[in-house]
């Protein structure tokens, strides 16, 4: 039997298959095809995720496993920082650690426990790192600069400043009123910027954050290969960033940032070391699924999902509960 999971970080959702329990590990091209058939809303498993995470081992020193993310849609995505948590807890339970590295697509980053949130609230605290503004680690085309800072694109929306960044995955992020939040404004960006376009393309997450006050952020992201999600940790990671550099009366530095999301919330602090960049973020880890099937299973074409055994956890519930009583 394969066991998996159905996990969430601020209700972005994902499956997390530890590939290193196969006798026989998918291929790629086997995993990006299982990633479409599991995350689909209508015909996936449990009404579908916003993506996969594949736990593989690592042969780096002091790392404890290896994340693969794979989007809804199938494209792969150097980095997760909801998942990363999902990851790291899921890490954590298997080899008794608290505190280890994991390896990402660029880069081996920190992970370490939390104090539970709530009970039943588990809570892991994540690096997102490397930052970089440069144009060609986006990738992006046609804004006229080498890095996007702060600046006005009327062809993305008039009137509007914008930040360019990879954190390593690639982030644009404005910071705007509580009016353009409610607007359509980010639907229509996000997806114009995601389907053929000159200006990014690879595609690009597309965030838009609202400063409540100097210690917390509301942050809703339209994510590549996926459209709009509950949130996503390296952009509200990124959005963070931004408020840090644009806001420096506000002294966003080295201090606890809170950002709500769609899905609740995490804690951020921004750290500016010599001339780089990184950024913790903390989080619930919440198993909502545990799920077991057979290997062959796994390995067919299209397999019958009404064939795995599906047991719910009352992690949802509680972190429902908790986020309710913290709002
Ligand atoms: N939800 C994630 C980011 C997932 C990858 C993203 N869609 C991309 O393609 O870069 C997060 O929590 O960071």
């Amino acid at each position: 039997m394969v066991y998996m999971q159905k996990v969430h970080g601020s209700q972005n959702t994902f499956f997390l298959l530890d590939q290193t329990q196969l006798k026989q590990t998918l291929s790629q091209a086997e995993l990006v095809r299982l990633a479409k058939q599991l995350t689909n809303a209508k015909t996936g498993l449990l009404g579908g995720a916003d993506g996969l995470l594949v736990v593989s081992s690592s042969s780096h020193q002091n790392v404890l496993g290896k994340m693969q993310v794979i989007n809804a849609d199938g494209s792969i995505a150097s980095m997760c920082g909801n998942g990363l948590r999902t990851v790291g807890r899921y890490l954590a339970e298997k080899y008794h650690q608290n505190s280890f590295k994991v390896e990402t697509q660029q880069a081996d980053l920190k992970v370490s426990v939390e104090p539970d949130w709530a009970e039943s609230v588990k809570a892991i605290s994540v690096e997102i790192s490397p930052v970089s503004f440069a144009k060609q680690d986006l990738p992006f085309a046609q804004l006229n600069c080498s890095k996007l800072i702060n600046q006005e694109v009327p062809a993305f929306a008039p009137g509007l400043k914008f930040t360019a960044v990879a954190v390593p995955n690639p982030h644009l992020i404005s910071i705007v009123s509580a009016e353009v939040l409610a607007s359509s404004l980010l639907e229509k960006l996000g997806t114009k910027l995601n389907q053929p376009n000159p200006y990014f393309p690879d595609g690009v997450n597309v965030s838009f954050a609202q400063v409540i006050d100097s210690r917390h952020l509301f942050v809703r992201t339209f994510e590549r290969g996926v459209g709009f999600t509950n949130a996503c940790g390296t952009g509200m990671s990124a959005a963070s960033l931004v408020f840090a550099l644009t806001h420096q009366q506000e002294k966003g530095f080295n201090h606890l940032l809170t950002v709500s999301n769609p899905g609740g919330f995490v804690q951020t602090r921004v750290h500016q070391q010599e001339n780089h960049y990184w950024i913790e973020l903390i989080g619930n880890a919440t198993v909502t699924h545990n799920i077991n099937a057979d290997e062959s299973l796994f390995h067919q074409d299209l397999p019958d999902f009404s064939l795995f055994q599906v047991e719910q956890t009352s992690e949802n519930a509680a972190y429902q509960a908790f986020i309710s009583n913290n709002k």
